[in-house]
């Protein structure tokens, strides 16, 4: 089924359109990987669907999001909601200068959860989903400014869990992890998505190929081609696809 239905969508920034008439659905409870060149309109595309993009002056926004059939940029949009719902993991790990429980127990108390036992319960629940426990659960109360950046990453990818969200928006999450802490970020994405609905933003082709179900190329602001990634990577449709996967540009 599918979770997210984007229909001719258009986004400018100021003058310069960076997403031109993007229609793409995406399934509940898979992976969708976006590639494509620099400036390509990828995380502007991944931005768009929890409307990271209010936050920027003098963006303009025609088409549709559907998120469970309902138009996310409705006037009456609870937006605090909607980003609760799809939660977002970036390039470059980003916790809170606080302590690991903190971290993850930040977003449910934002959310109301103030009981200590139910937060002790989200905390650890986060962190297990998060593949994160067995490193952390003896340093819960130390600083989370003092784990690896692999660690940071699941960190923050728990982070999102405690709160609860049905699709992750992870724009480039491993370009700034070492191969190992990539591997451990692959194999976490591939149990989420038992659970999750996950839009993935990623450089490396190899890494696309090996955690999604389906692929998107986009290009100069349109979206060229979006397939099985198997039959993207190895019969697309358009000549424009294969010689960006043959490495011909980008
Ligand atoms: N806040 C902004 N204000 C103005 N223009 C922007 C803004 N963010 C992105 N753009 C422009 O929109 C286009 C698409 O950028 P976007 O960051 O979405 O591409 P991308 O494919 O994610 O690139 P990269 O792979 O380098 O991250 C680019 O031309 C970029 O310069």
């Amino acid at each position: 089924m599918d979770k997210i239905v984007v229909s001719n969508l258009d986004l400018f920034y100021g003058d310069q359109q960076a997403l031109k008439t993007i229609s793409l659905a995406m399934a509940e409870k898979s992976v969708t990987a976006l590639i494509g060149p620099s400036g390509c309109g990828k995380s502007t595309f991944l931005r768009s669907l929890n409307r990271m993009q209010d936050l920027i002056p003098n963006v303009k926004i025609l088409g549709q999001v559907r998120i469970d059939g309902q138009d996310i940029y409705a006037d009456d949009t609870d937006v605090v909601l909607l980003r609760k719902r799809v939660g977002m993991v970036f390039q470059n790990p980003n916790p809170f200068p606080k302590s690991v429980f903190e971290n993850v127990a930040y977003g449910p108390r934002i959310h109301g959860e103030a009981d200590k036992k139910r937060l002790n319960e989200i905390v650890e629940t986060s962190l297990h989903g998060a593949a994160l426990w067995n490193e952390v659960k003896d340093r819960l109360h130390k600083s989370a400014l003092g784990l690896s950046g692999g660690q940071q990453q699941r960190l923050c990818i728990a982070r999102l869990l405690a709160v609860e969200p049905e699709i992750l928006l992870m724009d480039e999450p491993t370009s700034a992890l070492d191969p190992i802490s990539t591997m451990k970020i692959e194999e976490l994405i591939a149990e989420l998505k038992n659970k999750y609905t996950i839009i993935i933003v990623t450089h490396n082709m190899y890494q696309a190929s090996r955690v999604s179900d389906r692929t998107a190329f986009f290009l100069n602001g349109e979206l060229i081609e979006e397939d099985v990634t198997s039959n993207l990577f190895t019969r697309p449709a358009m000549k424009k696809t294969e010689d960006y996967i043959s490495g011909r540009f980008g």
